[in-house]
Order: structure tokens, then sequence, then C-alpha cells
């Protein structure tokens, strides 16, 4: 049997009905002399209704808590799962603070309060029927008379149920952009140090929980408001329904003991309206809350990893034909405009150009972190979008311009994502290669050592050196490096290099992509690229550019080399 409907069985919970009928009984019985021949029987009867509700109450609370744990884990396994569906451009534009907030606090509002609401409205509603019937057993005039003020309670209930789910949205949405000012803090909190900023980010987190603070204070005081309203209108019902009661028992058309139980009834009924208005209002609420939750586990990622491609040899040729690229965080501008080259398998070729002409952009492009705004892009003849995702991901190996390491060992870290784990012949290879496993030897805990939150405890070379051999280890077709050894000093730059070109021959073939802006380090390359504010203005060997008139990569190299100098 299902969860959901095991829960609902437990929740209709029906010994609870009979509990004002024998309450009623045992009452009479008590108070009134021609009743009390009938004492046992009603205690008895009050006894076991009254058990067996409580019991039925407590496995049903256990219930309930395995309920909203279960939901709890599926709801957070399915958001991070669309998470890590998204395009990188999702993440692009938006703020990791405010999807942990979703994936964290909102998802643990909808399970509990939609869980524990949806059964005990259910509960509620059955009671209300089961109630119901009861009194109109007893007195139909009676029952009529003490629902007047029903239909009052439940618009009463909509309208400030409505007015709950929008609150609780702005509530939420607030305390999930202040989550993002905690969290992006807490990250930079070298710079926020350095600044002395401590107090302004303070009062940027404390000003919006203010704000949240102050839309939660309209909340309480609908909550206030709705339930004086309830109360009173409760109170006109039971002030109706004792004076028609009373008439009715003194023209001898109720008993008096009836009309006990009827009251209790009454109440009860009362009780089971407020629960049904308030379960209405925070259910509203739990809805308010849920809405991002639910906008993030629908969408659709914009980039489809639909490619099947997965050919036995990849030589790693690459071609941009006329490719563009406009980023979704800024759709009006572009970053890459038609751009145009070839680069034949297993050259090492290399990407120059100022600050922010579009360097990394390609090799974004050739990571699928981004599909071209227009034109295509060609590996081996193919485009990249039919390759299968991991497929592609096996043969493209990247090391970023700020390398990012797990918080896990130097080991964890290199063979991060490859299916042998046990393969330390093949790691320290990889390590050596990178110039890393001198380093790594030289610490106490050797490959063990952990690199702490984004890789903190390790130099800015050393990071860099640990994210080679993680690259390299995958023995890539194709090669992206973006400023992969800008912390290096020059010697172990060298190094790497001479490990990455010089011994080429003797590896397997392997296409290279180098981003850099020392120059002294690409000039042995195949090819190389210039790019000047989007565009390929200049291409060919270190030589061939260097007799262009006026190129701009022989005036980058001077002005280098007038730095290096003076
Ligand atoms: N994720 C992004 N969203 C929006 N715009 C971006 C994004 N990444 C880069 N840009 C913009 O695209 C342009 C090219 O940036 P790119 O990072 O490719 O330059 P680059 O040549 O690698 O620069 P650098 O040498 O400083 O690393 C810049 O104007 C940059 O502001």
């Amino acid at each position: 049997m299902s969860t959901a409907a095991y829960q609902t069985i437990i929740e209709t919970n029906p010994a609870e009905i009979f509990v004002p009928l024998y309450t009623g009984r045992l009452l009479s019985s008590v108070a009134f002399k021609d009743e009390a021949k009938r004492f046992k029987h009603n205690l008895i009867m009050f006894v076991i209704v009254n058990f067996v509700g409580g019991f039925l109450g407590g496995f049903r609370i256990g219930v309930f808590a395995i309920c909203i744990s279960r939901l709890n884990i599926r709801l957070r396994t399915k958001l991070f799962q669309s998470y890590l569906r998204q395009e990188i451009g999702f993440f692009d534009t938006h703020e990791s603070g405010k999807l942990l907030s979703r994936l964290n606090q909102d998802t643990q509002i909808m399970s509990s309060t939609v869980a524990n609401n949806i059964a005990q409205c259910i509960g509620a509603l059955v009671k209300f029927i089961g109630t119901f019937v009861m009194m109109i057993k007893l007195s139909l005039h009676l029952t009529v008379a003490c629902l007047i003020g029903a239909p009052l309670i439940l618009i009463v209930a909509k309208f400030s149920g409505n007015a709950h789910r929008r609150i609780s949205e702005k509530v939420q949405d607030l305390s999930a952009d202040a989550s993002e000012i905690a969290e992006e803090t807490i990250q930079t909190i070298r710079t926020v140090r350095s600044f002395g900023n401590e107090e302004g980010e303070l009062k940027r987190f404390a000003d919006i929980l203010h704000l949240a603070y102050k839309a939660s204070l309209v909340q309480a005081a609908l909550s206030a408001a709705q339930k004086w309203f309830v109360e009173l209108a409760q109170l006109g019902m039971s002030v109706i329904m004792l004076s028609y009661g009373a008439k009715l028992v003194y023209e001898n058309h109720i008993s008096g003991p009836d009309l006990l139980a009827f009251v209790i009834y009454q109440l009860t009924l009362g009780s089971i309206l407020n629960d049904i208005s308030q379960i209405y209002t925070s259910l509203m609420a739990a809805a308010g809350a849920s809405q991002s939750v639910f906008d993030y586990l629908d969408r659709k990622p914009l980039q489809l990893p639909n490619g099947t491609l997965q050919p036995n040899e990849l030589q790693g040729e690459i071609e941009f034909k006329n490719v563009s690229l406009a980023y979704p965080a800024r759709p009006d501008e572009v970053a890459i405009r038609n751009m145009t080259f070839h680069i034949q398998a297993g050259q090492t070729c290399a990407f120059v150009g100022p600050s922010g002409s579009g360097k990394s952009s390609c090799i974004n492009l050739l990571e699928r972190f981004y599909d071209p705004s227009s034109g295509t892009i060609l590996i081996d003849g193919q485009e990249i979008q039919d390759y299968d995702h991991k497929y592609l991901h096996r043969k493209i190996a990247m090391v970023g311009q700020e390398p990012v390491l797990f918080n896990r060992s130097i080991k964890e870290n290199i063979i991060y994502a490859i299916n042998d784990n046990d393969n330390d012949t093949a790691m320290i290879h990889a390590a050596e290669q990178a110039n890393a496993h001198g380093f790594v030897i030289d610490l106490v805990n050797g490959y063990e050592t952990m690199c702490g939150q984004r890789g903190g405890h390790l130099s800015g070379g050393q990071k860099q050196r640990v994210s080679i051999a993680r690259a390299l280890i995958r023995k890539p077709t194709i090669l992206l490096l973006d400023e992969a050894t800008s912390a290096l000093d020059p010697v172990n730059e060298r190094l790497i290099q001479d490990a990455l070109f010089l011994n080429k021959n003797k590896q397997q073939q392997r296409t290279i992509l180098i981003s850099a802006h020392r120059l002294s380090t690409i000039e042995r390359c195949d090819r190389i690229f210039v790019i000047h504010k989007g565009q390929l203005i200049e291409q060919g060997t270190h030589e061939e550019l260097m007799e262009i008139d006026n190129g701009i990569y022989r005036e980058l190299v001077r002005r280098q080399q007038m730095d290096i100098d003076s």
C-alpha cells in the first residue's frame, strides 16, 4: 500500500467521530438520575473510543514524520538533479545563494507543510462529514441553526489564504536574497576583510531580513484577525444553537442527553472548521514558498545533451565556422563575432589578445559551456552538439583560469571522474607531467593531503599544477589550457610546457589549445590566433606574425619585451 493511501486511512481516525457522542452520554448518566443505569456501558464506550482515537492519533504522528522526511529527500534530490541538468548560462543568471536557499529551506517548508496539511485536511474533512451526519441524526433543526455562520468562515479563510500565499512568496524571496548575501560574503571573506567592510555586508544582510520581518508582521496580523473572526463566529453560532436547543428541549422535540451530545458535536464542528481554515491558510503559505521550487523543478534546460556520437577514435581536428557568441547574462553584447579558423589534429595552438578580447570564450565554446549564438563548431568534421555529452568531456579536458579543486585529498582531486580509483601509476605519471609530483611528496601527507575548500589550502601555482594533472590523467585528445600556468614561476611553467610540448612525439596524438598573456610561453606553437574585440584578426606562426607590419601580435610582443627589459 502506498504511503499516501496508508496515511489517508490513519488520518480518517473513525474513533474520534464517536468521542462527542459517548462524552455526552457519559455526562448525562452522571448528571441525570434516570440515565444512571447506563453509566457503566457509557463509561466503557467512552474509554474505548478515546483509547482507539489516542492510539491512532499517536500512530499518525509517526507516519507523518516518515512521510515528511521521505517527501523532503525526494524533493531535494529532484531539485538538485534539475539544477545539474541546466546549462551553464543558467548559473550565470541565477545566484548560487538563492539556488541553495530553494534547495535547503523552501523544500523543507514545502514537505513539512504540504505533507502535514494535506493529510490533516483529509482527516478534518472526514471528521467534518462524520460530525455533520451525527448532528443531523440528533436534530436536523438544530444542525441548520448552527451552520448559519459556516459559509462566512470559509469565505474569510479563502481571502486570508490568498493573502498568505502572496506574502509568503515575498518572504521566501527575501530570505533567498539574504542567503545569497551570506554565501557570497563567506566565500569572499578575504576580500571583505581586506576592505574592512564586515559591517557593510552585515547591514546589507540585516536590511533584507528586516524587510522579510515587515512582511511577516502583515502575515501575523492577518492570522490573528482570522482567528478572532472565527472565534467570534463560533460564539455567535453557539448562542443561536443553545437558545434554539433550550426551546426544543422545553417542547420535548429533543432529549436532554441528546442536546448535550449535540452541543459537544457542535463544539467539535467549530474546532474542525477552525482547523480547516488554518490548514487552508498554511497550505496557501506553503504554495507561495513552493512556487520557485516548482519553477526550477519544471525548468527545461536550454542546452539539451542530445548528442549520441561516440567514435572509437577522435583525431582532435577543430574548426570554427562563422561562430558568434552572446552570453545569456548579456544577450545584447557580442563576445565572439563571426570567427572562422581551422586547427589540424595534433597541433598546438594559442589564442592571444588583450584582456577581454574573447580568448576564454573560444575555450568555453569548445567545452560546450555555451552554444554559439550562430555558426558551427566542428570536431573531426562533426558538429560538437552531435557528440555524446560524457564522451566529449572524456576527450576534451580543460584547465581553467581559476582552477577549482574539491575539498578532498590531492589524490581524489587528480583521479576525479576517472573510473580507475586505484591506478596510482597513472596518477603519479600525470602529476609528474604537470610538475606536481615533487611538491606533493614533500607534503607530510603526500597525495592524501586535503586541498581545503576550493583548494584554499594550496598555493595558486600548486592548485594549477594539481588541476593540470587532473586534466592529463584522462589522456584527453584535446587539451584546453586557459591561462593554466599563469600563477607559476617561469621555471615551473617551462617545465610543464616541456613535458606537454617537447615530448609530444612520444605521447599519444593530442591537440593543445592555450590561452596565454605571457607571449614568450607560446612562441613554439604551431599556430597563433590573435583575437581583438571578439574578432580573429591575425593568425600564423610566431615568425609569420612577427613579420606583419603594424601587426597587433608584433606590437604585443614588443610591449612585453619592453616591460621585461625595464
Ligand atoms: N559568463 C559571462 N557572461 C557575460 N559576459 C561574459 C561572460 N564571460 C565573459 N564575458 C564577456 O565576454 C567578453 C570576452 O571575455 P573573455 O573571458 O573571453 O576574454 P579573455 O580574452 O579571455 O580575457 P582575459 O584575458 O582577461 O581572461 C568580455 O567582454 C567579458 O566581459
